[in-house]
């Protein structure tokens, strides 16, 4: 026996019922550390091990499976973690795995199908609103992310005006199909569609020459160019950010189109608080209230509640207008206010919304947030081209002129721009395949309904592929992140690059035209954007009118043209920084 042999530190127990005691206490840390350890694991491994659901045949003779579900690790939050992490990353990965682009995700409580195949899309954008409906969705967003929630700091007086919307339901639920219908009518069909563009048009062939006044103090300067930073570096050329620049110059002509020129010069500041509140969209989706101790989420609830005030006091403005009641005179006479925002205005007071309930938020927001940034991203990947601004200015030069400037002894005014938003649409196919193009790589649109019934889905028979068919269950979710098929290597060669000819296409008598294909930058079915004709004629005018007008170069010591990468807000992404240009107005053979 070695020397050194000690036995073991005796913890000696006492005899009897205390040693038992004794003992028990001893091991029980190391026994509940165990447990504490191995339990959670075992769950997630047992979770891990049991959550895939394999795609199973369903109908054979119809070619029908179930859906495959992706395993996940935690119970309860399925694929929260990663879908919040990086949701583009887990979704390319999931469909680059699946047989036909479709795979389902568990969220929290929730199954979401989620759906690229171009084919299984255009299926479920076809199926009836009963079968796949998205009321239930809008009713949630517009509870979420339109309401303010009331605090108990709020008087009373204005309590009553903050109802919206719990007890706004059944009034929006019986108006519901006269409120879609109106979008239609007024934002996509004749008349109207063409009096909204003539009064945008006009704000642009106003604006873009005044959209740089060189002038050195921000006092002087535009308000536009005061939020896009903007510096003086000589009495012709100017430093700016061009991002904030190209939105206000977006807004500065939408909003006064469909709201009458005095409800900007009324709110000077409610474009950037639009943007404030499109920037908390997520948190007020997650339901955070306005006292989360976080500076994003409160400053998201000051915007939205400042946007909703500005909103009361329009239709209180409104209301007097329509009833031949004195109003405040610095509402001007509202005659130029559009169609739409008139028709919706009517149809709330004949059923006695509240001005708390008038949900126009939504609709100032959807002109608002999309439209804007992409005129920036399509000026950017044009301007990024070599060569491309040349071409481009040839095929717009018949539809946006500029025009030489009426001298008066050695003064001459700036010169005129007019644009021909209807040439521009139909005429000019390399503008328009650009446009598409901006489109395609800087929105993340998703299109989201509610399964009220088993539904099945197919891919449609393609040249050499047989039609699969696809099973959606009743109580679960469809997703359609459109960014996903967009990017899709499959569809579009060399998906990361700008080509401004992507959708170009020539018939066999040789004209040349646009085509759309399969991407749906704008959703799809009964919640298609109904703005998406106004948007494309509103952003091909401004950004020619920009490109006839200026001439635009990168700042900075490097001077070239870096593509920001992008954060997802609502449709169109939002640069993770800004870019910096010099701007100069453009040189015309009369001022040789
Ligand atoms: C480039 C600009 C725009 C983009 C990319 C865009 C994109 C979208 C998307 C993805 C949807 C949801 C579709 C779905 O659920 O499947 C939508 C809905 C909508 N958009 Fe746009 N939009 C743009 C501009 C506009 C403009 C200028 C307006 C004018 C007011 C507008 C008005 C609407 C409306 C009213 C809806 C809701 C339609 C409904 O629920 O029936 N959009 N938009």
């Amino acid at each position: 026996m070695d020397d050194f042999y000690q036995p073991p530190p005796s913890h000696a127990s006492p005899p009897g019922l205390i040693g038992q005691i004794w003992s028990i206490a001893l091991g029980a840390p190391l026994a509940a550390a165990c447990l504490l350890l191995v339990t959670p694991v075992t769950l997630v491994l047992a979770t891990r091990w049991l959550s895939e659901r394999k795609s199973r045949v369903v109908d054979a003779g119809k070619n029908e499976r179930s859906v495959w579900m992706l395993p996940y690790w935690f119970p309860g939050v399925g694929h929260g973690f990663s879908f919040i992490w990086d949701p583009a990353k887990l979704m390319t990965e999931a469909r680059d795995m699946s047989a036909h682009g479709i795979f389902a995700l568990r969220l929290g409580p929730s199954t979401h199908n989620i759906v690229s195949n171009p084919g299984l899309i255009r299926n479920v954008m076809s199926q009836r609103e009963s079968t796949v409906a998205f009321q239930p969705i809008a009713f949630n967003v517009v509870e979420k992310a339109y309401s303010t929630i009331e605090t108990p700091m709020q008087s009373a007086n204005k309590r009553q005006f903050f109802d919206f919307p719990k007890s706004s339901k059944p009034k929006y639920a019986a108006t519901w199909e006269e409120f879609n219908s109106f979008l239609v009518k007024y934002l996509m069909r004749e008349p109207y569609l063409g009096i909204m563009l003539k009064a945008t048009i006009t704000g642009i062939e106003a604006k873009v020459p005044q959209m740089i006044s060189f002038m050195e103090s921000p006092i002087d300067q535009e308000s536009w160019e005061r939020w896009a930073d903007a510096e003086y570096i000589s009495s012709t050329e100017t430093e700016i950010n061009l991002m904030a620049l190209m939105r206000d110059m977006m807004g500065q002509v939408s909003v006064p189109a469909m709201y009458g020129r005095n409800f900007l010069e009324q709110n000077p500041e409610i474009l950037h608080d639009l943007y404030a509140m499109d920037l908390g969209m997520p948190y007020f989706l997650a339901g955070l209230p306005r006292w989360t101790p976080i500076p994003a989420v409160t400053r998201a609830h000051m915007a939205r509640s400042r946007v909703w005030w500005s909103l009361i006091e329009y239709h209180k403005a409104l209301d007097a207008y329509v009833d031949g009641q004195p109003l405040d005179s610095s509402w001007g006479d509202l005659e130029d206010v559009s169609a739409l925002t008139m028709a919706r205005h009517k149809l709330f007071k004949d059923h006695g919304f509240t001005y708390g309930e008038r949900g126009d938020i939504s609709i100032l927001w959807a002109l608002v947030v999309n439209a804007n940034l992409l005129v920036y991203w399509h000026l950017h990947h044009v301007l990024a081209v070599p060569g491309l601004v040349a071409r481009l200015r040839a095929e717009i030069a018949p539809y946006a002129v500029v025009e030489k400037p009426v001298s008066i002894g050695g003064i001459s005014e700036a010169p005129r721009l007019q644009i021909a938003q209807d040439g521009l649409a139909k005429h000019c196919p390399l503008l328009k395949s650009t446009y598409l193009e901006a489109l395609r790589m800087s929105s993340q649109p998703w299109s989201v309904r509610e399964l009220k019934e088993d539904v099945s889905i197919s891919t449609g028979a393609t040249a050499g592929e047989a039609a699969a068919a696809y099973v959606l269950r009743k109580g679960e979710y469809v997703t359609m992140p459109h960014d996903i098929h967009m990017r899709d290597a499959k569809y579009f060669q060399n998906p990361e690059r700008f080509e401004p000819e992507r959708f170009l296409v020539t018939d066999e008598n040789g004209k040349v035209t646009t085509d759309m294909g399969t991407i749906r930058p704008f959703g799809g079915g009964p919640s298609h954007c109904k703005g998406r004709i106004f948007a494309e004629r509103e952003c091909l005018s401004l950004v020619a009118g920009v490109l006839a007008y200026w001439d635009i170069e990168p700042a900075g010591k490097k001077a070239t043209w870096q593509i920001p990468k992008q954060k997802k807000t609502s449709a169109v992404s939002l640069p993770v920084h800004d870019t910096r240009v010099r701007i100069r107005r453009r040189k015309f053979e009369w001022d040789a």
